[in-house]
């Protein structure tokens, strides 16, 4: 497959790929319209954050599906073919909000999907944080302490290690606005993907620093991401809106034969 987005591979875990600008401020602008125009109870809320979900409800066994929208499709369908990466076309987008203190804690995505993600970032720019699964880690567990290594206190230790079996290593991800990311391989199989819920995310060293930094918000809007030194971090000033498109292989066309 020789799909469009190969030449934006980023990072060194397979396979990340960063496609800044994949819509334009106009797209952006009618999809965050069409997302706000919504019945307020198409959001569902969470503790920390809201989420729409389009597509229809993800079942352990599959899906139970209800037709997207136009509005979504026409973003699903360029993904779709644009990507070459999904063996038949996205049927489920999940749209989540988050605040400036909003986040999302690392989680692997559900056994229901087909193990390749694909999500657009609007407004606020973010830090994608990805970590190894804990069974590629070694000893993070507390290590009990024998006689030699107990505290003074008589506590026990707790050792943190961050050793990862076979060059596993956390990396994150810039995600600014009308970007699209895609993960699969490794990426998806092997780490937690997450967004820490605070204001201010650093991204120094991020897999992507030099595609996210040729946006000019983070160069010329510095009320909205700024780079303090050495020290590069974003401001996130205003809500984030993402569109998490997947596809669900195991479609139920009869809520019976469940
Ligand atoms: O908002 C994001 O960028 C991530 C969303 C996500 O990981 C999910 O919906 O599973
Ligand atoms: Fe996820």
């Amino acid at each position: 497959m020789e799909g469009k987005f190969n030449n934006f591979v980023v990072g060194d875990v397979p396979t990340l790929m960063y496609i800044p600008n994949f819509v334009t401020v106009d797209e952006e602008n009618q999809l965050l319209n069409n997302i706000y125009e919504a019945p307020v109870s198409k959001w569902k809320s969470l503790k920390n954050r809201r989420l729409q979900n389009w597509g229809g409800v993800v079942h352990e066994k599959g899906l139970l599906p209800q037709e997207l929208p136009s509005w979504l499709t026409k973003i699903t369908r360029r993904i779709y073919e644009e990507s070459e990466l999904f063996p038949s076309a996205i049927n489920h987008v999940l749209i989540n909000e988050y605040h400036p203190n909003q986040g999302i804690m690392p989680h692997q995505d559900g056994p229901a999907y087909f193990p390749v993600v694909a999500i657009l970032s609007l407004g606020s720019p973010a830090v994608m944080d990805f970590t190894p699964h804990s069974k590629l880690r070694f000893g993070s567990n507390t290590l009990k302490g024998d006689a030699e290594n107990r505290r003074c206190d008589g506590r026990d230790f707790k050792i943190e290690t961050h050793e990862w079996i076979d060059n596993h290593h956390p990396f994150s991800v810039l995600l600014m606005p009308r970007s699209l990311l895609i993960f699969k391989d490794n990426a998806y199989s092997d780490y937690l993907h997450g967004i820490k819920d605070s204001v201010t995310q650093q991204h120094a060293g991020a897999v992507n620093e030099t595609q996210g930094m040729m946006h000019q918000e983070l160069n010329e809007k510095a009320d909205q991401a700024m780079r303090t030194g050495d020290l590069k971090v974003i401001h996130r000033t205003t809500t984030r809106i993402s569109l998490t498109c997947r596809l669900v292989l195991k479609v139920h066309r009869n809520l019976f034969k469940f």
